[in-house]
This record gives C-alpha cells, structure tokens and sequence, in this order.
C-alpha cells in the first residue's frame, strides 16, 4: 500500500467542485452512500435483517447517511432514521421513505445493530449539540457499533483536534481523500478503522502524508557491492552520561538496528566502557561522521558549547531530549529535532497542555521557527518540516511509551541521516521502523527499550521484503 495522504478541507471542497461541475447531480453523494453501505455491511457481517440506525443532521453528511440507508434498506436491512434538524436532506429523505425506511427516535439506539453517525461531516464546526451527544452517548452505553460518515461528528478536521464532546467510532468510512482528523491525534484515535471509498476526486499535494512499507521501502539505504563500513556512514553519538549511562547504550542499539557503517561515540570512558560491554563493535573518540545524534541522556553532564558547535554543521544532527536546551534560534545543520510534548512545550515556552491539545500547530510552529525539521513524538507522531510539509506516522504501539524508547528513535534516526536521508526522510522512515519493531516486539506484552532495539532489524527485513 502507497502513503496515506490527507487533504485540507479546502482542498476537497476545490476538487469537489470541479467534478460537480462534470457529473450529472447527485453522483458523488451516490459514490459515497453506495462505498458506505458496503462498508456497513461489512462491519456487522450482514445485511438482510439488520436493524440501522441513521443520525441524520443538516447537510450532506446527513445526506450520504441517508442514501446509505436506502441501499440498506432495499437488501432487506431494517433503517431508522433520527433527525437531529427539519434541515435534513430531503430527497434523502424522501428516497429512505420510498426503500420503506422510517423516521426514528432515542428508543431505536439500544437495540440497533449499527449506528450511522451523519450528524456533521466536512462542514461541521468542533462539538456536538446536547440532543446529538445525548443519542452518541445512549449508542456507546449499549455498545452499539458506531460508523461514522466522512468523519466522527465533533472533531477539527483540519488539525486533528477534539477541544469539545464528539463521536468515537469503530469505523470511519471517508471519501475521496483522507483529512487530517483520520491521521492526526486525538482525533484519529476517535475514527477507529479508516476505510477510503474512491469516489474520482482529482487533488493537489497533500496536506499531511503517511508512511506505508513501500514509502519506506523506496528510500531505505540498502548497501550495494560498492558499499564499505565509511560509505554506508559513520554516526558521530553525543549522548549518556554518568547519571544517564543507559541512554548511550540504547541509543547506540538503536543506531545499530538501522543502516549505518559505523558509530563513533564522543563522550566520558565510564560511558564508553558500558557501551562497549553490549555493542564491542562502538569506536570511541572524535573522528569524521556523516552526521551526529546528540542529547539523549546527557543530563547534567550537558555540554550546550559543545552541541551548539553540532547546531552550526555542516554535518546533519538529529537533537534528542536534552540536547534540546541548546537550540535558542534557527539551527544551521540540516537537522531533525525529536522532542515529545513536554520537551517541545519548553521550546517554544507554552504550557504542555496545549502543545498535547494541538501537536500538528506546535510541531509546525517549531519547524518554522528554529528552521529545522520537528518529530513530535507522541501516541501519532508527527514530522514537521520547515518548508511546510507534515508526515505523520500512525502504526505505532501504545507499548511503545516504556523508558527509553526515545533513546532508540534518536539513534535510528541518526543512523538513516549518517547513511545518506534528510531530516524530514529520515524522521518519517526512523518513526515507520520504530512502530513496526514495536509491535513485533511487544506482540502484544511488555518491551524494554533493548528488545525495541534489537527487534528493528526484523522489522526492517519484514518492510523492505514486499
Ligand atoms: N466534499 C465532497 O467531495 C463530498 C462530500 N460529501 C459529503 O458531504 C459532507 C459535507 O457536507 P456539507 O458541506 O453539507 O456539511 P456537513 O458536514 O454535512 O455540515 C452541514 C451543516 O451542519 C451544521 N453544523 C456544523 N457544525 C455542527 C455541529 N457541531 N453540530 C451540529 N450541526 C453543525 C452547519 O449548519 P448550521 O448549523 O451552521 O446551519 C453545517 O452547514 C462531507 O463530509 C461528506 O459526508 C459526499 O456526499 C460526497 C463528496
Ligand atoms: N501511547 C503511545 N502510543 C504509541 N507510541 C507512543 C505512545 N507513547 C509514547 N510513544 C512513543 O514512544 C516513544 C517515547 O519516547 P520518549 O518520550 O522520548 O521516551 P524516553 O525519553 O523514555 O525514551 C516515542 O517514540 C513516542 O512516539
Ligand atoms: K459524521
């Protein structure tokens, strides 16, 4: 599978226009009801019998909904229909009465077997009125199944954020594109499954993309005949510390696990000693690198003169944890910054709070400002680079939030700019493999940051094999 791209609402409106303007009306909503009905039946697992419940609002979510129920409705399904305005899509509406589809109320929801969410889509604004929320909350209480049109009602499509009550659906059936609610948290984290019904819109560049296997499959540094230990890379690591031994280790494990020759640490003999007591292979002291990692674990031991010699290049440097108090303003080196919401937070001197609420506007923010490419780690992460571009990724494991996982991503990223990607490359490939370790790893238990670690060649060989 290709990446995932979203696109701005905007953007869909643009495209939807165009096509409106060739189709004979009503096409597209009939492209969109006809992929939503079959997606509904394959949720529940049949048809003939079902008992649907629609919540219909004023436009043409409500509309999609609607026709999705007529289809329903005429392979033998039961359809109700809840309307949440005297708006509501009339020849939908009228179409629905004909498949012999009734108009419903609150009493419909327990017993239903689905419930179709076409309250907002694409035009709403954040939350849900109280008479909605009253109907979506009845739904969860009785764990009803919930399908939501387009995108789970309440939501900001645009940048993924839930500042007020909305749906949270076990399928989110979308049309044309995906927008940035379905790949960007918390939103996504309310869509459950995405399915994508093609419905011919013709669009421009995304607004948000999502590394699949093949994306990283294309750029993954994979050796040739030609390729020596110096021409695969030498990472340069600036990391651990005495309080912090750990973080050179993992972060070295990390480094390892993805493609590059060679690392050469630069750091204190007790560190370099705990490194080469799991990883014998480490070279320790300066020498040339093709690019530098540094910060994971410094701590106290913090050398800003030292990172801030990093900072001006001309090698790329991936900048972990604490390294990140080094930066005051626009970085020099092509670099990817790799802190999570708190580490950001302090960057950019607001609250944790709200770089949590809105991470895509903050990761944006940073990007622009110190002129380098952000990885905002995360339960989605997301990767920001300076010219406006946005990666995120979103096969990541909950198991992954263990100590030093982070220490691991520092050192693979690392690795993937030393042999040759840049910072925006390697943040969305370094976060692609992280998350497929992980669930190789984890399978469904606990890891530690070493089983992560050791566990990204596998996850590699099962990536770059189609
Ligand atoms: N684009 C495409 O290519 C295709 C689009 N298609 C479908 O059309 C959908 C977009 O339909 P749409 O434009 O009619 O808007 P929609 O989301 O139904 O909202 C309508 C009205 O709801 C209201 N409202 C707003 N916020 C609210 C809230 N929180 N709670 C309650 N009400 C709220 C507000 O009215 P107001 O309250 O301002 O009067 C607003 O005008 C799209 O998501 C997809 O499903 C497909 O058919 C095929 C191709
Ligand atoms: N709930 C979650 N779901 C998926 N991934 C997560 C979650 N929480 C954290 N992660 C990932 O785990 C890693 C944690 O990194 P970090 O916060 O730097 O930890 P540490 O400093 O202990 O190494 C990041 O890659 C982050 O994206
Ligand atoms: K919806």
């Amino acid at each position: 599978m290709r990446m995932r791209r979203a696109h701005s609402v905007e953007q869909v409106r643009a495209a939807e226009a165009t096509l409106l303007a060739q189709l004979p009306g009503g096409t597209l909503m009939q492209r969109a009801a006809y992929g939503l009905s079959v997606a509904i039946g394959n949720l529940i697992g049949f048809v003939y019998g079902a008992r649907v419940v629609l919540l219909v609002g004023s436009g043409d979510n409500g509309g999609d909904a609607l026709y999705a129920g007529v289809l329903l409705a005429r392979r033998g399904a039961s359809v109700t229909a809840v309307l949440l305005s005297d708006r509501a899509h009339a020849e939908g509406l009228a179409a629905l009465r004909r498949a012999g589809g009734r108009i419903g109320a609150a009493e419909d929801i327990p017993g239903a077997d689905v419930v179709v969410d076409g309250i907002v889509g694409i035009g709403g604004r954040p939350g849900l009125k109280p008479e909605a929320l009253a109907l979506v909350q009845l739904a969860a209480r009785h764990g009803v199944p919930m399908v939501a049109v387009d995108v789970p009602s309440g939501v900001d499509v645009d940048t993924g954020e839930t500042p007020e009550p909305h749906v949270r659906a076990d399928l989110t059936v979308t049309f044309g594109t995906h927008k940035v609610c379905h790949l960007v948290d918390p939103a996504a984290a309310a869509c459950g499954t995405v399915h994508l019904v093609d419905i011919g819109l013709d669009l421009p560049p995304a607004t948000a993309e999502a590394f699949q296997a093949e994306d990283v499959r294309s750029l993954y540094p994979v050796p040739d005949g030609e390729s020596d230990k110096y021409s695969r890379g030498v990472l340069g690591l600036m990391a651990g510390s005495a309080q912090y031994p750990g973080a050179a280790v993992i972060a070295t494990s990390g480094a390892l696990g993805g493609p590059v020759g060679m690392i050469r640490y630069v750091g204190p003999d007790s560190v370099a000693a705990e490194i080469r007591a799991v990883h014998p292979e480490m070279v320790h002291g300066e020498g040339r690198v093709q690019a530098w990692a540094v910060g994971s674990g410094l701590g106290q031991a913090l050398d800003k003169q030292a990172v801030a010699r990093l900072l001006a290049g001309p090698e790329p440097v991936v900048v972990d944890a604490d390294g990140l108090t080094a930066i005051d303003g626009p970085v020099a080196a092509p670099a990817l910054l790799t802190p999570h919401a708190g580490e950001l937070a302090r960057l950019l001197d607001v609250p944790r709070a709200e770089v949590e609420a809105r991470g895509l506007e903050h990761a944006r923010m940073a990007a622009e400002r110190f002129q380098a490419t952000v990885l905002l780690k995360g339960s989605t992460t997301v990767i920001a680079a300076p010219d406006g571009r946005v990666r995120v990724n979103t096969n990541a494991s909950a198991w992954l939030a263990t100590a030093g996982s982070g220490d691991v991503l520092a050192g693979l990223c690392g690795s993937l700019l030393a042999s040759g990607l840049s910072p925006f490359d390697a943040g969305a490939v370094g976060a692609y493999l992280h998350a497929a370790a992980a669930h190789l790893a984890a399978d469904g238990a606990p890891l530690t940051a070493m089983t992560l670690a050791t566990h990204l060649p596998a996850a590699t060989r099962h990536t770059l094999t189609p």
